[in-house]
């Protein structure tokens, strides 16, 4: 697993902006390389504000978004279309203003859709999904996804994985129902860490005060299921976006030098 890198911005606005120009190149140069680009999206404030700063950036339309491949870390178990369900939020942010294949636009099941309240069955064919599409160059029993995106939460949180939950602590399956969740709404589908470290790259998102000390105890070397953000390292890079204050409480020597 990659060593975390941190990246720390003046602010999260810019944090924002910087974040989605990085996820602009990521994707282009994948298109470049294999045809296509793979990219796993994350609700919450951090990971919506990179979506609509990526919508207003300037060189948005170098991606080829009809070759684009979209995957979700975590999903809300609301039905379909409820605006608390990460990817409505991501439509309204983004996706519904730029020509994606809907066929590669792969949302986490709804409550309200084939599999009904049964969360553990929604979780399962979301990760029959993924193997399905995992190819060749897949790992794990998910596609090889060129970035994979978590926002953090102030308990350390990343997807739905919450510090000493069971979904944490899952080792074989690549997505599971989480119940009883302490962030809002409780009934959630994730990803687990078996399947985010999957990823070429995990880039983790954390802008605001109340980041400052999940980022601290998560770049400490706590373990990942006291802190799951720790556990959320890429296949060949861990990338953690900062803003000042979230950084502020990290522990000096882990400062990058270009922000020292
Ligand atoms: O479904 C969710 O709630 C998210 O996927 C969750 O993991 C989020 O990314 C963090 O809680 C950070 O959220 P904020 O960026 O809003 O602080």
């Amino acid at each position: 697993m990659s060593t975390p890198r941190l990246v720390v911005h003046r602010d999260k606005e810019l944090m924002a902006q910087a974040a989605a120009a990085r996820l602009i190149t990521k994707i282009v140069d994948a298109q470049a390389a294999r045809g296509s680009a793979s990219v796993v999206l994350t609700g919450g404030r951090n990971g919506n504000g990179l979506l609509a700063a990526l919508g207003s950036a300037p060189a948005r339309d170098a991606i080829d978004w009809s070759r684009l491949d979209l995957w979700w870390g975590d999903e809300r178990f609301l039905p379909e279309g409820d605006p608390e369900r990460n990817v409505t939020q991501a439509r309204e942010a983004l996706l519904d203003g730029v020509p994606l294949d809907p066929a590669r636009v792969h949302a986490m099941p709804a409550s309200d859709g084939p599999h009904g309240s049964d969360v553990d069955a929604a979780a399962a064919a979301y990760a029959a999904e993924l193997a399905a599409a995992a190819g060749l160059d897949g790992h794990g029993g998910v596609p090889a996804f060129d970035v994979l995106m978590l926002g953090v939460g102030p308990d350390t949180h990343v997807a739905s994985l919450f510090p000493e939950l069971p979904a944490v602590r899952e080792t074989e399956r690549t997505v599971v129902g989480v119940r009883g969740a302490p962030k809002p709404p409780p009934t959630r589908i994730s990803l687990t860490l078996p399947a985010i470290r999957a990823a070429r790259e995990v880039w983790l998102l954390a802008a605001g005060e109340d980041k400052a000390e999940a980022a601290a105890v998560a770049l400490s070397g706590a373990g990942e299921v006291q802190a799951p953000a720790a556990g959320a390292r890429g296949r060949s890079r861990t990338l953690w976006l900062l803003d000042a204050a979230a950084a502020s409480e990290l522990p000096r020597s882990l400062y990058p030098p270009s922000s020292a």
